[in-house]
């Protein structure tokens, strides 16, 4: 167990030192600005530094509250967690661990049902009852092959440029105003615009709006050759549209594009409608898979009862925290919903989970039969598995769709 204190750290000057330390700890990840305001971007209270013996700030962690979507369109509390880091000179002693432990209590102490997080490497969260709950894609899409189907942008949606400095108000207002219904989605707090804000790259950048009902921000990637390259590529940075009509203008107006050959989408959900508006399918090509949403429970009972269930009867689970006990038991979880019904020890459960796999499965991201398949949920009546896949199933795959 690591010698160290926990204390939430207020000041401008300790949170300018746990930045310090989260980016010590992460090598190379960019520093922000010289001149960044930390305290500006970092929601009071939720701050904590780990201090060894000697009074040395040597790990960080903190979180902004907001908003989870969960199957069924219900909207939970959640905490975004970010800017984990521990000095390397005194890791391996149980300094996360301490601070994972201290954050979750706090969350619980806020109300929170989830938390979740971005992880650098897939070996760190498990053991705090973190599991992989959604995946993204990387898509290219190469402008030299890529055409729209027929009807797939019908009437005229017209899209125009806006200056990308003076947007900001009004991107906010239309992610506020027409957030996704899609399981998953998270809510963008004050200090994450204020973050994106500060961050965001210089020019040449770009922002397009359709009808103030959707817009697609993008940039150009390797300029220096821009003039004479063959091989112009812009990244879109950030995408939003309330209808799939207002998604296909943007996508239709990217294509329009004149000198880019290629148009980067480093994350889209892997059910993304962008392949098949194309006349070539493999116009859209995927560059690469990975874990989104690292979800934790923090209150099971109020997660559970919060999602919606399909059809399949009732299944008794009991799920084991090992980190928060008060969450450990027997839940009885049904198409009528999901209730606490006991202990660890009763009633005779029909499966047993871990509380990390149970959020792995919790937005219908990861089917229960592959938990099953790869020894992760213990079966105790045969077919339960999929009973819990039908209760499980979601329309579209769960998908955050922002960084943090
Ligand atoms: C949400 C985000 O911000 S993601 C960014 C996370 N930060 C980073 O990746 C920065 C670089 N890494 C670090 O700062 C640290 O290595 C951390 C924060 C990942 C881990 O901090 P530590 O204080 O070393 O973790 P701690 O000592 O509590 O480890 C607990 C257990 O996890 C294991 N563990 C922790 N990190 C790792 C890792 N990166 N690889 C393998 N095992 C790990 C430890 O071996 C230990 O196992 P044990 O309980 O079986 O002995």
């Amino acid at each position: 167990m690591a010698a160290v204190t926990i204390r939430t750290l207020t000041t401008a000057s300790e949170l300018a030192e746990s930045d310090a330390v989260f980016h010590t700890s992460m090598v190379g990840l960019p520093a922000p600005a010289a001149d960044e305001d930390v305290a500006s971007v970092r929601e009071p209270g939720r701050t904590f530094g780990a201090y060894a013996d000697d009074g040395l700030l040597v790990g960080a962690t903190d979180s902004t509250s907001g908003m989870l979507t969960v199957p069924g369109g219900a909207r939970v509390p959640h905490a975004a967690v970010t800017h984990v880091g521990v000095l390397p000179t005194h890791t391996r002693r149980g300094v996360l661990t301490a601070l994972m432990r201290h954050q979750l209590e706090d969350c619980r102490t806020h109300g929170e049902t989830v938390a979740s997080l971005r992880a650098s490497e897939a070996v760190i969260y498990g053991r705090y009852g973190y599991g992989i709950a959604s995946v993204t894609h990387g898509v290219s899409l190469d402008l030299r092959d890529a055409e729209l189907r027929a009807g797939a942008v019908s009437g005229a949606l017209p899209v125009r440029l806006v200056d990308p400095d003076g947007a900001w108000d009004l991107l906010r207002r239309m992610v506020d105003e027409y957030p996704s219904g899609r399981a998953g989605t998270i809510s963008r707090s004050e200090c994450w615009w204020r973050a994106r804000r500060a961050r965001t790259q210089p020019a040449p950048r770009y922002v397009a709006v359709c009808g103030d009902e959707g817009f697609v921000c993008y940039r150009p990637l390797d300029t220096a050759s821009w003039f004479t390259s063959r091989d112009r590529t812009i990244v879109v940075t950030d995408l939003h549209a309330r209808t799939p009509e207002v998604h296909r203008a943007l996508v239709a107006f990217l294509l329009r594009l004149d000198l880019v050959h290629t148009v980067r989408f480093p994350w889209l959900p892997a059910d993304d409608p962008l392949p098949w508006m194309l006349t070539d399918h493999r116009a859209a090509r995927v560059t690469g898979a990975g874990d989104e949403t690292w979800l934790r429970l923090v209150d099971v009972p109020a997660a559970l009862a919060a999602r919606s269930y399909g059809p399949g009867g009732s299944v008794t689970v009991r799920v084991d925290d090992g980190l928060l006990p008060a969450n450990s038991g027997s839940y009885r979880i049904g198409t009528d919903g999901a209730e606490h019904v006991g202990d660890v020890a009763a009633p005779a459960p029909d499966a047993q989970v871990d509380v990390a796999d149970l959020g792995a499965a919790y937005l219908g991201g990861v089917r229960w039969h592959q938990l099953r398949d790869a020894g992760r949920l213990r079966e105790f009546s045969p077919g339960v598995a999929d009973r819990l896949d039908t209760l499980f199933a979601t329309a579209r795959a769960p998908f955050a769709g922002v960084m943090f």
